[in-house]
């Protein structure tokens, strides 16, 4: 069985990321490429760590009309990846846009919907304006991203027991902001341990800094393998 963690691979350059890459295993994880390091390294890199037996999550979080954001995931199924991402607040005729360009592929990537990041707070919210706590947002945008076509949505875990109950067994949920007990929230708001994340409901831990940042990231995954155990 794959591993539901993804590691996210927020670097600087490639050097460091390849780097990493080659001390993980695909048995333990994928990878999450997101807009750093895409930026730097581009699909030439993406083709790299899939060449080193890597699933991809192309974390770019597309946010655009419908016809700009049809061919970004175009563009990420031709590249092979695993998961693509789009903004859920682009709205259905955008999420339904994307859906119906990854028909004709066999083998299309995981289409997911970002719904409030997981660094944002309540207060955050307020301040945009919106008159909807972080929680009631994010079962909106869910239903939403359901009803469009997508495979699923980013969250935090905090919110997966709910969506896990209103959208059922098969709506993949991706949830960020996981931290190991006693790690540094940093940016984060809504934030989660491994093991209650799956608890809630999740499918897939997206795993940054816990990981990247520690002296040592393969003991620091195999602590989090050995948390989920
Ligand atoms: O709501 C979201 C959506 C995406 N992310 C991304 O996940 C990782 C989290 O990194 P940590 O170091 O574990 O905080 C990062 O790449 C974000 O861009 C997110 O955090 N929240």
């Amino acid at each position: 069985m794959t591993s539901p963690i993804l590691v996210a691979l927020d670097f600087p350059d490639t050097a460091p990321a390849v780097a990493l890459a080659e001390r993980l295993a695909p048995e333990l994880c994928r990878l999450k490429v997101g807009k750093e390091l895409f930026t730097r390294g581009g699909p030439q890199l993406v083709e790299r760590l899939q060449g080193m037996g890597f699933e991809i999550f192309l974390d770019l979080k597309f946010h655009d009309i419908p016809n700009t954001v049809a061919g970004a995931v175009r563009a990420a199924a031709d590249l092979g990846v695993w998961m693509v991402n789009v903004h859920a607040g682009g709205g259905r005729r955008m999420m339904e846009a994307a859906v119906q360009a990854l028909r004709p592929y066999e083998k299309p990537p995981l289409l997911i919907a970002v719904t409030v990041l997981t660094s944002m707070s309540d207060e955050d919210l307020a301040e945009l304006g919106y008159g909807e706590s972080a929680a009631e947002r994010v079962r909106r945008l869910a239903a939403l991203a359901q009803d469009s076509g997508m495979d699923g949505v980013v969250c935090s875990a905090l919110e997966a027991r709910d969506l896990r109950t209103h959208r059922g067994p098969d709506f993949c949920l991706v949830t960020p902001g996981i931290r190991l007990a006693g790690d540094d929230a940093g940016d984060q708001r809504r934030v989660v341990t491994p093991a209650q994340a799956l608890a809630n409901g999740s499918d897939y831990l997206v795993i940054g800094r816990s990981i990247t940042g520690a002296d040592d990231p393969l003991a620091a995954l195999e602590r989090v393998h050995a948390e989920i155990a």
